[in-house]
């Protein structure tokens, strides 16, 4: 596995410690170059000497588009809030070394971990079957993939309904290089009567009606995963039960005497809340701290608007099993204003619904989309711009800058639609060719102002 990564000093005091971290690097077969503009992405490091206000400044746009670990390599260690800062600005770890040292082997082994998650994130396995881009559903992605290959930790999933977690359940067994079977149980079917044998599975003649031994879910899942489903929803006498086996790894079948060991993942999935449930008794605790190994969070898909038409055309390829069909405008801008309280199930369902009516060649036209909802005339500002500035006011953001970044994302998402066509781009946002030009010119400018508060130092 080749890596590479690009190299950034910062300050001066840090230039010595990034020669020698060169030198190091080379000698381990990485590939490193000094990043300049237009290889800014894979993986990075930034070397510096003082945690800073012009680093953290600074910081955000060398992390836009690259894994980056920053490396206080002299000078004073940034404190514990420094570090939090550093982590809040973009870098994805920060390491310390003393003036004059460095530790090749801290960087190797995170440019390897980092290397082979973002391998897996881009392999079939994974885009096949999980569709997203969006900046929430990329960095839960990523947090899922890392688990899954790199550790045996349990996880539980929480998440609205239809936002996905099923299918990462499934991804984690897919990464997991367990050579069992992803074993599904479904909490809210199990019922105090059959639970024992849908669990533990029963022997010969253990109950009127067991005709012939059975395993259950802990046996069929050893060796692979066991997938929770609903967790929340088990009834407080069965969490009882499953605690054991969990906690120890062994069941006895109804009927049995001897105890059955089993080595099992455990995924779990909820869409409650079960710290809220634990708090109120309905869930124990000691089970909760059992399956809750590594949490995560799906989020919902009004968190991740960028993602609808990706995920539309995704399902649309998956219902016409050929090159699908383009959406016409109208049928795109339904598709993104409509509201989804199934979440990525009820786009879903929305897709198929659309596709079913569509005939002929062509693109999918308004005419295909539910009678009742077809003369629905979007609205806006709405919900979402709403909540984006309820986000930003309660960050404290003033007037003047909501309006600023408003306009920039509006400029900026025109810009990529277009191409970059400066002409197009103005015309669609109503302002002149020139206006435009200066807009973007000053964006630069303030940009690089920022990247350059920190010179970087030659090495
Ligand atoms: N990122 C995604 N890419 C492609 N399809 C997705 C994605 N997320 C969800 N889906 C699809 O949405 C539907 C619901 O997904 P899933 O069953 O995994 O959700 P869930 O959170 O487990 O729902 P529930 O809580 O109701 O069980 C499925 O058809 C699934 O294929």
């Amino acid at each position: 596995m080749t890596l590479k990564v690009w190299l950034e000093i910062v300050q001066q005091a840090a230039a010595g410690s990034g020669a020698l971290l060169m030198t190091a690097l080379k000698q381990a077969q990485v590939t490193v170059a000094r990043r300049h503009d237009g290889e800014e992405d894979g993986a990075g490091i930034v070397l510096f000497a003082e945690a800073n206000a012009a680093l953290l400044q600074a910081l955000p746009a060398l992390c836009r588009h690259a894994s980056v670990m920053a490396i206080a390599a002299c000078g004073q260690p940034p404190s514990c809030a420094q570090k939090r800062a550093l982590l809040a600005a973009g870098a994805l770890d920060v390491l310390l070394w003393p003036a004059g040292s460095i530790d090749a082997g801290q960087v190797l082994a995170r440019l390897q971990r980092w290397q082979a998650v973002a391998q897996l994130l881009a392999s079939g396995a994974v885009r096949q079957q999980l569709v997203g881009e969006s900046a929430a559903w990329t960095a839960l992605l990523h947090q899922v993939v890392e688990m899954a290959a790199f550790s045996q930790a349990s996880m539980l999933i929480t998440g609205e309904t239809g936002t996905g977690k099923d299918l990462l359940a499934q991804l984690v067994h897919r990464l997991g290089n367990c050579s069992g079977d992803f074993t599904i149980l479904d909490c809210t079917t199990l019922s105090p009567d059959l639970a024992g044998s849908e669990l533990f599975g029963h022997e010969r003649g253990a109950f009127t009606g067991a005709a012939a031994a059975r395993d259950g879910a802990f046996a069929l899942a050893d060796g692979g995963v066991l997938f929770l489903d609903e967790v929340g929803e088990l009834p407080l006498p069965l969490q009882a039960q499953l605690l054991r086996a969990i906690q120890e790894r062994k069941y006895k079948r109804v009927g049995g005497n001897t105890w059955q060991p089993t080595q099992f993942r455990l995924v779990c999935a909820t869409n409650r809340e079960l710290e809220h449930e634990v708090a109120r008794g309905a869930f124990r605790a000691d089970l909760y701290y059992r399956i809750a190994g590594w949490r995560c969070q799906t989020p919902p898909l009004r968190e991740r608007q960028d993602d609808i038409l990706p995920l539309a055309r995704h399902f649309l390829a998956e219902l016409a099993q050929r090159p699908p069909p383009a959406l016409d405008a109208a049928v795109r801008e339904y598709l993104l204003l409509r509201d989804y309280p199934g979440n990525v199930r009820e786009l879903r369902q929305t897709v198929t619904r659309i596709w079913h009516r569509h005939c002929g060649p062509g693109p999918i036209t308004i005419g295909a989309l539910p009678p009742n909802e077809q003369l629905l005339a979007p609205h806006w500002p709405d919900q979402y711009f709403e909540a984006a500035v309820r986000r930003a006011l309660a960050q404290g953001c003033k007037l003047s800058h909501i309006t600023r970044c408003a306009t920039d994302v509006a400029i900026r998402l025109v810009l990529a639609e277009e191409h970059g066509n400066n002409q197009r781009a103005a015309a669609r946002l109503g302002v002149t060719d020139r206006a435009l030009q200066i807009r973007r010119k000053a964006a630069t400018c303030a940009e690089q102002a920022a990247t350059a508060a920190t010179p970087p130092a030659a090495f």
